[in-house]
């Protein structure tokens, strides 16, 4: 019986998309190029390939906005489109039986032929694909018009293809027992081929002074990816490994400075962010870093809905799905036979190419219609337009940027989405509320050191020093007070500041709010709202913070597959607030803190 008959009634009909190519398949991450020099990434976490496969999971899941949800990584699991050939189409077969058995009515079965002899399959939840302000009704005959008998004659055809006998079930059923086996066999293969090298390394010995000189003069990065797979094997085996007179904190040295070459960062940098996490999940984050974030899209409701935009773009031979269950305007595209930036519905202001993390202060300032809200650094309006576009082109949003420059894209923006409701100034940020107050909420979009966002600008590698540490914390907080200053506490509707940035150093975030806590009591840390992202540090290198930075939000790469991303929102209770410190006294703890 063909998957038609089987469908149970009141089933929604499956829709058949034909992408071009379907890009899911990850690329190779071999070849990459870091100093002009051609590298190999992938073996660098041989050493720990269980964490691997652990945070691969993260990642996947993380795009519903579940981490490790087990329900949640096997919808991304159907999701994941994976090239085909006839030795394991009847495995394949045997997975879109199990997977359509499993899944809701709202899970709809969709098989892509690309063009070459490939054949992809992969689930495509188009109830998703909904309006983010209005639900879908019966009415909604948007939805792409497919010939149906000539769909599902595909479909069938696939599945026909393969049922060359009676006893096909059972022979899938035993082919999937047994790859699943064979996949098994090999994880502890490698587990033990991990083992056997560890073991025959036995002590590992750092270089000399005169190796390393020799090492500095003309670095081998495959030499420098054995060591750092080496001393990430000893410092997870100290006991055994390492040499005692040495001491850990050697071999976390020698490593730094071998992830700095092999990466192509400074050392400076590298450092700071290594902190941030164990060795092995740094590993994964630089590692990230080096890869692109899929392409992403917001549907610019104030023109269009999502549903009729991604069936516009796949008449127009885009492969697109919806970024995850936890936005509702949000679009990945996978490939696209025309340049996204350039299609006649980007022109129109259909959308907004927009990275996903880049939503998130936005969902967390949860701007209501009618209010009046500040956008403090706001070029070139990615955030802006998005706030325009959830009141509904009601109220008034000031969207501020310091640069005249960045202000041109900004208002291009705004009048390409056709937004009504906003006025665009030039200030510096610090200026606020002089130059104007009273608002219902204020965001503040800090400028960064992009530590979040290498992968797009890897010159943020090696062009950011410690000064720039210095100087940025120093205007952050500066900002971040005059958007404080900004707010009125008695607003019926609001009282809130966002404050993100799409770095992940702590100076730039937790510091920075933990700064605003202490120098504005009359401000606390709420909920963001957002219900997924890892909570922010509350304790980091011997610094303690407000136990309510907990509630803050931090996105990675190598975690939620999107841009590194810090969320933070506050509320403000009242206008006043007992003055424990002078503005002198401020300045002069800023300065102290620049000098340090
Ligand atoms: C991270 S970007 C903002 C991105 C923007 N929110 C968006 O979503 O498109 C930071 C912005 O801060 C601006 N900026 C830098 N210093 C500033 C200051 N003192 N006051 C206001 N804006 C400033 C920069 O020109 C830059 O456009």
């Amino acid at each position: 019986m063909g998957r038609r008959a089987k469908r149970k009634q009141g089933e929604p009909e499956p829709l058949l998309i034909k992408p071009k190519v379907d890009s899911r398949t990850p690329k190779s991450s071999e070849e990459k190029i870091s100093n002009g020099k051609k590298r190999k990434l992938v073996d660098i976490t041989a050493g720990n390939r269980e964490t691997e496969r652990n945070a691969s999971k993260k990642v996947k899941s993380a795009s519903n906005g579940k981490i490790l949800e087990k329900e949640s990584m096997q919808k991304q699991k159907k999701t994941v489109t994976e090239p085909s050939n006839t030795s394991n189409s009847k495995i394949r077969k045997k997975e879109v039986k199990n997977v359509s058995d499993q899944s809701t009515f709202s899970d709809h079965l969709v098989f892509n032929k690309n063009t070459s002899n490939d054949t992809f399959y992969s689930f495509y939840n188009l109830e998703t694909i909904d309006d983010e302000n209005s639900l879908l009704s019966d009415s909604d005959s948007s939805l792409p018009k497919f010939n149906d008998e000539e769909e599902d004659g595909d479909a069938l055809q696939l599945l026909d293809d393969d049922s060359d006998d009676g006893n096909s079930e059972l022979d899938i059923e035993e082919k999937s027992r047994i790859l699943d086996e064979e996949k098994k066999k090999e994880a502890e293969l490698a587990d033990a081929e991990l083992q056997t090298n560890i073991e025959r390394m036995e002590k590992f010995n750092l270089p000399n002074n005169q190796e390393e000189d020799e090492q500095n003069l003309a670095p081998d990065l495959q030499v420098i990816n054995q060591r750092i797979q080496d001393i990430v094997g000893v410092l997870n085996n100290f006991k055994k490994l390492g040499d005692e007179n040495r001491g850990r904190s050697a071999y976390v040295e020698q490593l730094i400075k071998d992830m700095a070459v092999y990466y192509g960062y400074s050392e400076f940098l590298l450092e700071k962010l290594f902190h941030l996490f164990s060795v092995s999940e740094a590993i994964e984050f630089f590692e990230a870093s080096e890869i692109s974030r899929p392409v992403t899209i917001r549907t610019n409701t104030l023109r269009t809905r999502r549903r009729d935009l991604a069936q516009a773009l796949i008449n127009r031979g885009v492969n697109l799905e919806p970024i995850g269950k936890w936005t509702k305007v949000g679009l990945t595209i996978f490939d696209s036979s025309i340049p996204i930036g350039a299609t006649p519905e980007y022109l129109a202001g259909h959308y907004m190419l927009q990275s996903a993390s880049s939503f998130l202060p936005i969902m967390a300032l949860a701007p209501r219609e009618n209010e009046k809200i500040l956008d403090m650094a706001s070029a070139p309006g990615g955030k802006t337009t998005y706030i325009a576009a959830l009141m509904k082109n009601t109220g008034i949003i000031f969207a501020n940027d310091a640069s005249k420059e960045r202000t041109k894209g900004l208002i291009s923006n705004i009048h390409r989405l056709g937004v009504k409701n906003v006025v665009v100034s030039n200030y510096d940020g610090r200026l606020f509320p002089s130059v104007t107050g009273g608002f219902d909420r204020v965001l503040l979009d800090a400028p960064c050191s992009g530590t979040g966002i290498i992968s797009k600008d890897p010159a943020v590698k090696i062009n950011k020093t410690e000064k720039d540490f210095m100087v940025l914390p120093h205007l952050q907080k500066e900002l971040i007070l005059a958007a404080i200053d900004s707010v009125d506490a008695r607003s019926s509707t609001g009282g809130y500041i966002v404050y993100s940035t799409c770095s992940v150093t702590v100076d730039e975030n937790e510091e920075v709010v933990n700064y605003a806590l202490k120098k504005r009591p009359n401000v606390k840390l709420v909920s963001t709202g957002l219900d997924f992202g890892q909570e922010g540090f509350t304790k980091y290198r011997g610094k303690v913070f407000h136990p309510s930075l907990k509630l803050t939000k931090r996105y990675y790469p190598h975690v939620h597959n999107m841009d590194g991303f810090f969320v933070s929102k506050f509320k403000k209770f009242s206008n006043t607030f007992a003055q424990n410190n002078d503005d002198d006294k401020q300045k002069t703890e800023l300065k102290k803190e620049e000098n340090n």
